[in-house]
């Protein structure tokens, strides 16, 4: 415990043997917050430390930091931190978030060309089907009149539904058929509450005594049952020449080194938007590792199901928040269904978006924007130093951080930090109507650098389609259970209001 005395760096003091792992398990705050904690006790350093137990780590505070420490440093600072085993989880194993060296270089390097502007286009014909289809079922359910729901039920209902059809060809309606197998088994794989999100705080937060349990995120039966869609599915393809915009497509591709980025047609296309995270190159191993890795079914699987993982939950939070707070600044509602109107005038058939017209929205993307800073659905994401690196703290002493120790990011402070957005609670597209004013070192919903979010543009184009087609069709009014302010609940690993999100929906047109 004297790691940090003995190194001039200011820490947060470990409650004797358990350190900060003890406020983890009391869950009188939040996890996230209470992994930053040091964040607010330390204004004036770039870096804090804490403990683990007893073995040290870090929280960063300067968002430059984590940028060099991101991109121009990158190769000290190659690997997520987890410790997730493919003997135990061997779908979330191969993901490319769990993934660490030669594996994740050559998953992403290969996965890349399949989030390019010009593949979203495509996909997006298939995302805009599933929520038009889904909010037609939602109109005659309604039947011209106003009435209740949970919106975080009814977004990752039709989250699931995109990303199965996106991620494995297969088109499923959860909201007339919440049993079918794709949504339950999704639920129960995406499921961040519980004793899985304890599991997956203990990868970041324990990752050594996680291994030691021996024990895995994923329950068998998840595992089994998307090996065993995915393969099923990758069989039928190649027996039938089935082609198909969407990922199993693309992996397969990539598994016969086709799959290219369309440079040309790319930079034809307008940005996902303002939060779109910037691409990098990440080249496969020299070494003859890559070789070795060739992309095998459960890669493809594991792929998928990552997108499923890491996309359904992220996004839902995106547009259960965004919902909110269109529902109580009924003018930041009024003035984007204005928007939506003006553009439905532009379409063929007054009501399809298509991936140009979103992309033209600036009002939507400010408000998508400012719904990401305010409520970033990551609080945090993490790094472990596989190199020693030495850099300078602010008051000019050199700091050296060890191979091995794991760096906590504290993406929700820097975006709650009024140094950077004054006046942060407050809920305000405006920020964003010039895109100059933004601390972009500070603003970093997906991350930053080489293993920042891959599914950017994915998110953006998902979540403002389905609410292009909810302001097209309902306006927002808080229902009578919703509480204002939010509460959120303190336990869930994500993030999420403690007593849902009920809204009212009043159709706009009878
Ligand atoms: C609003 C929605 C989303 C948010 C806020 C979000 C945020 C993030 C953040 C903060 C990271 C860590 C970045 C870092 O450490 O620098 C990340 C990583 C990742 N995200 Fe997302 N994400 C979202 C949606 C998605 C979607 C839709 C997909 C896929 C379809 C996806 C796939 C991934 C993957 C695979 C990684 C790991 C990348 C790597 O390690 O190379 N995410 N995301």
């Amino acid at each position: 415990y004297d790691y940090f005395e003995k190194r001039n760096i200011p820490y947060v003091k470990p409650v004797p043997f358990f350190g900060q792992v003890w406020s983890f398990f009391t869950q009188e705050k939040h996890a996230v917050d209470v992994a930053s904690e040091g964040y607010y006790m330390f204004p004036n350093t770039r870096i804090s430390g804490v403990f683990m137990l007893r073995t040290p780590a870090y929280l960063v505070h300067d968002p430059v930091l984590f940028k060099e420490m991101a991109i121009k440093d990158f190769d000290h600072f190659t690997d997520h931190v987890s410790e997730v085993t493919i003997e135990h989880d061997p779908l979330l194993a191969r993901s490319l978030f769990f993934a660490n060296g030669a594996r994740w270089r050559h998953h992403r390097n290969g996965l890349s060309p399949a989030f390019t502007g010009s593949k979203m286009r495509n996909m997006f014909v298939l995302v805009a089907k599933s929520a038009g289809d889904a909010m037609d079922r939602l109109m005659v359910f309604s039947r011209g009149k106003s009435f209740t729901m949970e919106l975080r039920d009814l977004y990752s209902k039709l989250g699931n539904d995109a990303m199965t059809s996106i991620s494995f060809g297969v088109e499923v309606d959860s909201l007339t058929d919440p049993e079918n197998e794709f949504f339950l088994k999704g639920k129960r794989l995406a499921k961040v509450d519980g004793l899985p999100g304890l599991k997956i705080l203990m990868t970041t937060i324990l990752p050594g005594l996680f291994k030691f349990l021996r024990l895995g995120v994923l329950y068998k039966d998840v595992n089994e049952f998307y090996q065993e869609a995915v393969a099923t599915n990758i069989r039928y393809r190649e027996k039938n020449y089935i082609k198909r915009p969407d990922f199993i497509h693309l992996m397969l591709q990539a598994r016969k080194n086709q799959l290219n980025t369309e440079q040309s047609e790319d930079d034809g296309l307008q940005s996902a938007g303002f939060s779109t995270a910037e691409t990098h190159t990440v080249e496969s191993q020299k070494d003859g590792a890559a070789e070795k890795l060739q992309w095998q079914d459960i890669d493809i699987t594991a792929a998928a199901a990552s997108f499923f993982f890491g996309g359904i939950e992220s996004t839902t939070t995106l547009l259960c928040f965004a919902s909110y707070e269109l529902a109580v600044n009924p003018d930041v509602q009024a003035r984007l269904q204005i928007e939506v109107d003006r553009a439905r005038e532009e379409l063929e058939d007054g009501k399809t978006p298509t991936y140009e017209i979103l992309q033209k929205m600036k009002y939507l993307d400010m408000v998508v924007s400012e719904t990401l800073r305010r409520w970033a659905p990551f609080g945090l994401t993490n790094r472990r130093c596989t190199k020693d690196y030495t850099f300078t703290n602010t008051d000019g002493t050199k700091v050296t951080i060890e191979r091995g120790l794991n760096i906590s990011i504290p993406l929700k402070s820097f975006h709650l930090d009024e140094k950077f957005f004054p006046d942060p609670l407050r809920f305000d597209p405006e920020r964003f109507a010039d895109p100059n004013q933004i601390n972009q070192d500070a603003y970093v919903p997906f991350g930053t650098g080489l293993r920042n979010c891959i599914g950017s543009r994915l998110a953006l184009m998902q979540a403002k389609c389905f609410l292009f087609y909810m302001l097209s069709n309902f306006t927002l009014q808080p229902g009578t259970k919703l509480t204002i302010p939010l509460v959120l609940d303190e336990t869930s690993a994500g993030l999420n209001a403690k007593h849902g999100f009920w809204m009212n929906l009043v159709p706009r047109y009878v």
